[in-house]
């Protein structure tokens, strides 16, 4: 589907409407803006997340390497699909339930196209979800309904860790996580990456975020420099997002990051969201902690602002 806005984007050029990032040329340098590590020390786990304004790569997850192949081979399949059978999910309503779309969400606001294809919808609970997702592959509820479910145990072991180190009791955030999301981000190789961006800089708005990989693309900034994360097949990369850097204090930071693309290999970034209720969060964070910061955003969040508040957060910022 991305195919059409080559023409769009030579067109924009010649219009002097865009400009070339030049930085989409640079290659991944080695793993140094991540930390590898597993995940049997706890304590080790949330001393790095805390020390770190950086993403983190988890191996020893628990989720099976073989479920994570056979998703990977399961969505390139589905991008991979006539588009008559990708069709039933196409939407351009960015709204609740399952859909497939095209480069941004907001074409006309963009100042930068979007290489991209992206199918999201929610994961938990399956079986509220999983009518609306797609029917092909046909294997694809069943398969991604054992992945959500991987994702999500990982997912409140690696909370669990976190909380930890936040004074939390353990199992605080099955209580007031809400939402669990899936974005699958498909960039087909780009004839000339330096005239689009896979995804624009931005934090995530949501509380953490899981990310598998199957090539290099993602990068993180530290200190003004673009750096770029290890795509490692078999590891989740750990993001945290702007609702952490809110509960905790701003204890824990959300990094910048984004996607650039590349002109012979396609990409597919698999990304799991966390979406906790900040009402119910507000309402049982422990008395005992120190949170100066929560009780100063609540006047924020809990109003009518509360949904003003995050969609201009997840404005995206461009940076070339
Ligand atoms: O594709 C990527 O590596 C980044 C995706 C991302 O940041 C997102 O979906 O929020
Ligand atoms: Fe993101």
């Amino acid at each position: 589907m991305c195919i059409r806005y080559y023409f769009i984007l030579l067109l924009e050029i010649v219009r002097k409407k865009t400009r070339r990032f030049r930085h989409c040329l640079q290659g991944y340098s080695g793993d140094q803006s991540s930390k590898r590590i597993g995940l049997k020390s706890s304590n080790k786990f949330s001393k790095l997340v805390k020390n770190s304004a950086y993403f983190n790569s988890v191996i020893n997850h628990g989720v099976s390497e073989e479920l994570m192949a056979d998703i990977r081979v399961l969505y390139n399949e589905f991008f991979n699909m006539p588009i008559e059978d990708k069709l039933s999910v196409y939407s351009e309503n960015f709204g609740k339930g399952c859909s497939l779309y095209t480069s941004g969400l907001n074409k006309t606001k963009e100042d930068v196209r979007l290489w991209k294809d992206t199918l999201k919808h929610e994961c938990h609970p399956l079986d509220k979800h999983s009518p609306s997702w797609p029917e092909k592959p046909a294997r694809y509820r069943e398969e991604v309904g054992k992945y959500t479910v991987e994702v999500r145990k990982m997912g409140f072991k690696i909370l669990d860790m976190i909380g930890e180190g936040l004074g939390l009791s353990e199992g605080y955030f099955v209580e007031v996580i809400q939402e669990q999301l899936m974005a699958i981000n498909h960039y087909p190789p780009c004839p000339d990456p330096s005239l689009a961006m896979g995804i624009v800089a931005h934090t995530d708005p949501n509380l953490i975020t899981f990310l598998q990989q199957d090539q290099y693309g993602l990068q993180i900034q530290n200190d003004r420099i673009w750096m770029g994360i290890d795509p490692n097949p078999n590891a989740f990369v750990v993001n945290l997002g702007h609702q952490f850097k809110i509960i905790s204090n701003e204890k824990l930071k959300s990094a910048e990051h984004r996607g650039v693309l590349n002109s012979t290999a396609s990409r597919t970034s698999i990304v799991t969201f966390f979406v906790p209720d900040l009402h119910d969060v507000f309402r049982t964070w422990p008395s005992s902690t120190n949170h100066f910061l929560v009780m100063e955003h609540r006047s924020i969040l809990i109003d009518s602002k509360y949904n003003l508040f995050f969609a201009n957060h997840v404005k995206y910022k461009i940076r070339s």
